[in-house]
């Protein structure tokens, strides 16, 4: 299953020239510099947009070609703006159940018990919309949304009104959603860090285009990531989790790529979760030093070297359950230890974060 977009629109000072075509499983972050179209590229797929000359098409289904252009209202997209805007006075239930309602019964796939499960909302149902926390709101909206059992949800960034405490309970909620409710996302954001917790890949768009559509996995392997904010660049890898430790440390990973990380509340063993690492915290040694502080050490395999500013080279490194862990190390450094690709070498890692 496909979307497919084909849209030009000139503004004053912006035009948008798209041609894309985004697979509809999982999360699509659109992430990309603010005034470079990605609401405006969302108002085309809703159907809020409608630009002269454009193709949307979703799956077979035509949703706006020459002359045939299907409303919004029949498109059976759920929308999740920045600030919720629910329906006063009524409670949570109400809201939720508001959509649901106006969807003919043979089309609800998703249900008021299992939305209100996945968003941890069960207790607030009888709740007042207006006396809930803005995370709480949040999650309400993102349920009704569900509730009508759309085809697909467009998220206009969905956390940025929330302070970072919020958006850190709300995130676990949202990468559930997007594992168990089935139903693909398209999601706005500017922030790596919600990139790296949520998106399965990434439409980088800039100045009115969509420059490149890849995983996460490939958008986090190359040197020049736009993701890759102040902090320099990081992996992000994913695993399940093995072990809780009685010393507060918890295993990540198969055995042969075991990373032990401290624990927080949302850690429970067998759940998947995402752990990012800055290349600049992981060194890379020959042999495996036994008397270190630092407990994360694996046998990886170099796979590539990139210069990078200032005397700094990023080296690509495999782990061994094919996951790819960056090491920023100095020139010297590389030349020093002779790191050739195709070399076994031991990456130590500093510190690992979990993603939330
Ligand atoms: N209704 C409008 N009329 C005219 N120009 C508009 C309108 N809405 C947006 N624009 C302009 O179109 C361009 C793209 O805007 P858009 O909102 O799509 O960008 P964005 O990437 O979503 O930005 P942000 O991240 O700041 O929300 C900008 O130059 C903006 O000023």
């Amino acid at each position: 299953m496909t979307l497919r977009i084909r849209s030009r629109l000139a503004r004053e000072g912006f035009t948008l020239d798209v041609d894309c075509t985004l697979p509809m499983e999982g999360v699509t972050a659109l992430f990309g510099r603010s005034g470079c179209g990605k609401t405006t590229l969302l108002r085309i797929i809703a159907g809020l947009e409608r630009v002269a000359g454009a193709e949307v098409r979703f799956g077979d289904e035509v949703w706006q070609r020459d002359a045939a252009f299907v409303p919004l209202h029949r498109r059976r997209i759920g929308l999740v703006f920045q600030e919720p805007s629910l329906l006063p006075h009524m409670s949570v239930r109400g809201n939720m159940l508001y959509g649901y309602r106006r969807t003919p019964e043979a089309e609800r796939r998703l249900h008021l018990p299992e939305v209100a499960d996945m968003l941890g909302i069960a207790e607030l149902l009888d709740r007042p919309v207006d006396r809930l926390s803005g995370g709480q709101r949040q999650r309400v909206s993102l349920g009704r949304a569900l509730l009508t059992s759309p085809k697909l949800l467009l998220l206009d960034e969905p956390l940025s009104a929330l302070d970072t405490q919020t958006k850190r309970e709300i995130m676990p909620f949202l990468s559930r959603l997007a594992d168990e409710a089935g139903v693909p996302m398209v999601m706005i954001t500017h922030s790596p860090a919600e990139v790296e917790r949520l998106a399965d890949r990434v439409a980088f768009m800039r100045e009115g285009r969509i420059e490149r559509i890849e995983s996460l996995r490939e958008a986090m392997a190359r040197p020049d990531s736009p993701l890759f904010d102040d902090e320099g660049a990081a992996s992000v890898l994913e695993g399940e989790v093995a072990e809780l430790a009685e010393d507060g440390l918890f295993a990540f990973g198969p055995p042969e790529a075991r990373l032990w990380l401290g624990a927080t509340s949302s850690v429970a063993v067998g759940v998947t979760t995402r752990v990012r690492v800055l290349a600049r915290d992981v060194s890379l040694a020959l042999d495996d030093p036994a008397r270190v502080s630092m407990q994360n050490h694996l046998l990886v395999r170099i796979e590539r070297t990139d210069t990078l500013r200032s005397g700094h080279a990023l080296v690509s490194c495999r782990l061994a359950d094919g996951q790819l862990l960056l090491a920023e190390l100095t020139v010297r450094s590389v030349t020093r230890l002779c790191l050739q690709p195709g070399q076994s070498v031991f990456a130590l890692i500093k510190s690992v974060a979990l993603v939330d």
